[in-house]
């Protein structure tokens, strides 16, 4: 099949337009169905990464003082020609990605939208407080924070630009965006397109690079917040590197998220919840639950349908509407995945799946491990692949003890019909986001983040527009001022 054209006009979008700097190292995009190159950008020279900065600078102060309500409006807008233009976008969002087309249709520039959308809305209602001391009283209002900075990770590179790019813009401010390099292509659009809705030259600007772009723009003293998804390891750079500046940040990382299933759930959705939570974008998702709890009762009947689901899956041309599972993004991913599984194995795991598929592209068949205890490698790290680990609990209080024991907190789910246990787990879990009878699902309305190593911060609903304001406080004196003498 011929693919389309996946080149972008030029590497970067600085000031309204498509900026390229040949002198940058170049950055092959690789379509991971079939491993082949498909477009060619340059990382961003210092001069590109001044230039993004310098014109976010100059544009912020003038959108600053913009009436919010027509800051909103040129986000819903955007949103709108997202829409308009769902396919292309959600093409794009395949060649860089390799996610079945049948997935980004619904679930990557629609996602992008749904929050331009929900943040454009909100515009007019940032607000602060007032507080009275007799006759003198205060009030705060919430002011932008200048530039900020979004770094993206390679799995949603639409989603993440809009998700990060809606609060940051409503509230007043300018962000450089630098998209994952392994998936630099959706975010160029996303800027073309929020221009094109009429968003001022230089408030939304893509720079392409590794690392060491991320970092450059992390440690300017022109930036006050830096967004980052990514891994914890990156995670942990950038807060530090940021905290050097005393700059805002948000942190959405990796994590190793539970899913608790007990014998009166219903065990079909407790089972379509674990694949979604595993295998949904080849399990290339932050929040996915790939720790599965199953309670004992339940858990050979359990095994015994999922399995059946998994061999149900059609795994195939991300191109194909009927394809639901593809490859992974990058070949050094499924390097680490095979690894992963690799070690499973060695550790005693028994593994159900766990082949490389033999054809051209990153493909990794959907996998699932069992006979496993709590301290094997598989159970403890974020292995970011199409792999669930399952595993049997006795009682409730086991399987919370368990399920918390990991350094990372950003997600869990329960499957249960007990109303009062679904809310006393879904309260004793350490994670930032639970879902009960459900995963993974995100509407824009609600936040979404991570506890413990998995990050500060929340993003969508109106705690992100909190996340890219400050409060500043204004005393009024009413009366007479006293002085000591
Ligand atoms: N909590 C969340 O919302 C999500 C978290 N993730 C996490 O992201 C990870 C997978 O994505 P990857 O792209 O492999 O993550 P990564 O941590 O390797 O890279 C993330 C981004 O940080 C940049 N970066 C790397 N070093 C940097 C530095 N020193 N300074 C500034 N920027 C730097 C990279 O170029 C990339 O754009 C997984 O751990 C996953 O769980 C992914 C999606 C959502």
């Amino acid at each position: 099949m011929t693919l389309p054209n996946a080149q972008p006009k030029a590497s970067h979008f600085i000031d309204g337009d498509y900026v390229e700097d040949a002198a940058g190292t170049p950055i092959p995009v690789i379509y991971p169905a079939t491993g082949e190159t498909i477009a060619t950008v340059h990382a961003a020279t210092p001069a590109i990464v001044d230039r993004a900065l310098e014109s976010a600078v100059r544009a912020q102060a003038q959108w600053a003082a913009t009436d919010p309500v027509e800051r909103g409006r040129i986000l819903r807008r955007a949103a709108d020609l997202i829409r308009d233009r769902n396919r292309e976008l959600s093409v794009l969002e395949t060649l860089d990605t390799g996610k079945p087309l049948q997935e980004t249709l619904v679930a990557d520039a629609t996602s992008g939208a749904d929050a331009l959308e929900y943040f454009g809305g909100l515009a007019a209602d940032v607000t602060g407080t007032t507080m009275q001391f007799g006759g003198d009283w205060a009030y705060t209002l919430r002011k932008p924070l200048g530039v900020c900075v979004g770094i993206g990770a390679w799995n949603y590179p639409t989603q993440i630009a809009c998700w990060k790019g809606a609060p940051a813009l409503v509230t007043g401010n300018a962000m450089v965006f630098k998209p994952s390099e392994t998936t630099p292509l959706c975010a160029l659009k996303v800027a073309e397109i929020l221009h094109e809705a009429g968003l001022p030259a230089g408030l939304f600007n893509v720079v392409q690079g590794m690392g060491e772009v991320g970092s450059a723009l992390t440690t300017d003293a022109r930036v006050a917040k830096v967004s980052l998804t990514g891994s914890v390891p990156t995670g942990r750079k950038v807060a530090a590197a940021a905290s050097e500046g005393m700059k805002h940040v948000t942190m959405e990382l990796g994590g190793k998220s539970p899913i608790l299933v007990f014998d009166d759930a219903n065990i079909d959705d407790a089972v379509s919840g674990a694949i979604n939570g595993n295998f949904y974008s080849s399990g290339q998702v932050c929040s996915n639950g790939t720790r599965v709890f199953v309670q004992d009762g339940m858990f050979q009947d359990f095994l015994k349908r999922l399995k059946a689901r998994i061999g149900a899956a059609t795994i195939g041309d991300p191109m194909d509407e009927a394809s639901n599972f593809g490859p992974m993004t990058t070949q050094a991913q499924m390097e680490i995945v095979l690894r992963h599984i690799q070690t499973a194995r060695d550790e005693g795991a028994a593994v159900h799946g766990g082949q490389r598929l033999d054809r051209d592209g990153f493909w990794i068949e959907p996998t699932v491990l069992t006979d496993l205890t709590d301290d094997m490698t598989c159970v403890r790290e974020e292995i970011f692949g199409p792999v669930m680990s399952v595993l049997s609990f006795a009682t409730e209080e086991e399987a919370l003890a368990r399920a918390n024991d990991t350094q990372f907190g950003l997600s869990a789910g329960v499957f249960t019909r007990d109303l009062a246990r679904a809310h006393r787990v879904a309260t004793a879990f350490e994670a930032g986001t639970v879902w009960i009878n459900q995963y993974n699902l995100t509407p824009a309305g609600m936040p979404f983040g991570g506890s413990k190593a998995s990050g500060i911060g929340r993003e969508n609903a109106r705690m992100a527009m909190d996340h890219y304001t400050e409060a500043q406080t204004i005393y009024v004196g009413m009366g007479p001022v006293e002085a000591a003498f």
